[in-house]
């Protein structure tokens, strides 16, 4: 098999980390190729073994999958690279947040068959939760399915879901990770140096984490465990509704949703 990269930037990199390390692929049938980032991509090159070139002749002669995962600002200029040289046997998956299947197809000018996944950076470590939608032409949806269950797991949905998807999931852990980080801050307001701050709070996610992949309670019996009645937790709850939390996490997947439907309006 053979799989080929436009784009090598950090979503690309977490999902043929993801890949290789998980022994679905051979780092041999990666292809990289990128506009900028050339280090990093060398480094990729030297370190895992995968193959780079800015040859879109050699990139795609005989290529299984090619992988978008460019800006969708920058999809205009991978077409103009990938158009002239596609083959008929070639599946497309793209990563890129917003753009539609009918754009792709428009700005390739091809038929061949077309997905588009969301993923998220946790792929790196095999913990993706990655929506995926296909065109109806799309064969072998079973090994897609695989090569991206190798760097976590997928929920097959309808094209129009994609702007929620990708609030919910894509963007996701960059709303829990600045929430992390504001926790951090806080700590420090309440007296700890930065240094026990993020210690303190990193050790809390992790612990947090694991008690969520371990046990089989739900998130509100999880909490429920912590807080005594009339207790600190509860005061600290109570505060947290009182500042609005429902509102304020709505208010971010509304703005997330809101901007994946805004960039898939721009190509119109
Ligand atoms: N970062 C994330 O967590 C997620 C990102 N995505 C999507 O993944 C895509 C990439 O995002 P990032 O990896 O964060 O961006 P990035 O900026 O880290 O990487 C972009 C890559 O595209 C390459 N590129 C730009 N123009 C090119 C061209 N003409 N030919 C070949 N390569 C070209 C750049 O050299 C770079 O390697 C975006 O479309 C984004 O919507 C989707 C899910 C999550
Ligand atoms: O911020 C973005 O637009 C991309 C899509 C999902 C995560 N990162």
């Amino acid at each position: 098999m053979k799989i080929v990269f436009y784009g090598a930037g950090n979503m690309a990199s977490a999902i043929f980390i993801g890949m290789i390390e998980n022994r679905v692929v051979e780092p041999e049938q990666i292809y990289l190729t990128s506009r900028s980032q050339q280090e990093k991509i060398m480094f990729f090159k030297e370190n895992l073994g995968v193959n780079v070139s800015y040859d879109d002749t050699e990139l795609l002669d005989d290529a299984d999958y090619v992988i978008l995962a460019s800006k969708p600002q920058s999809f205009p200029d991978v077409a103009k690279r990938i158009r002239p040289y596609l083959e008929e046997k070639t599946k497309i998956v793209s990563v890129m947040a917003g753009t539609q299947i009918k754009t792709i197809r428009r700005e390739l000018r091809t038929e061949n068959p077309i997905a588009r996944i969301m993923p998220n950076t946790n792929a790196m470590v095999q913990h993706s939760v990655s929506g995926i939608t296909y065109s109806r032409n799309f064969p072998d949806k079973d090994q897609l399915v695989e090569l991206m269950e190798s760097f976590g797991t997928t929920v097959v949905i309808e094209e129009d879901v994609m702007h929620n998807i990708t609030a919910a999931t894509g963007s996701g852990s960059a709303f829990l990770y600045y929430i992390y980080e504001k926790y951090a801050e806080s700590l420090m307001e309440l007296g700890f140096d930065e240094e026990e701050a993020l210690f303190l709070t990193r050790n809390l996610v992790i612990g947090a984490g694991k008690m969520v992949e371990d046990s089989e309670l739900p998130f509100s019996q999880l909490r429920k465990n912590i807080t005594s009645k009339n207790g600190t937790t509860e005061a600290g709850l109570d505060a947290l509704d009182g500042e609005g939390i429902k509102r304020i996490l709505t208010a971010t997947l509304n703005a997330a949703a809101n901007r994946s439907e805004e960039l898939s309006k721009d190509d119109e």
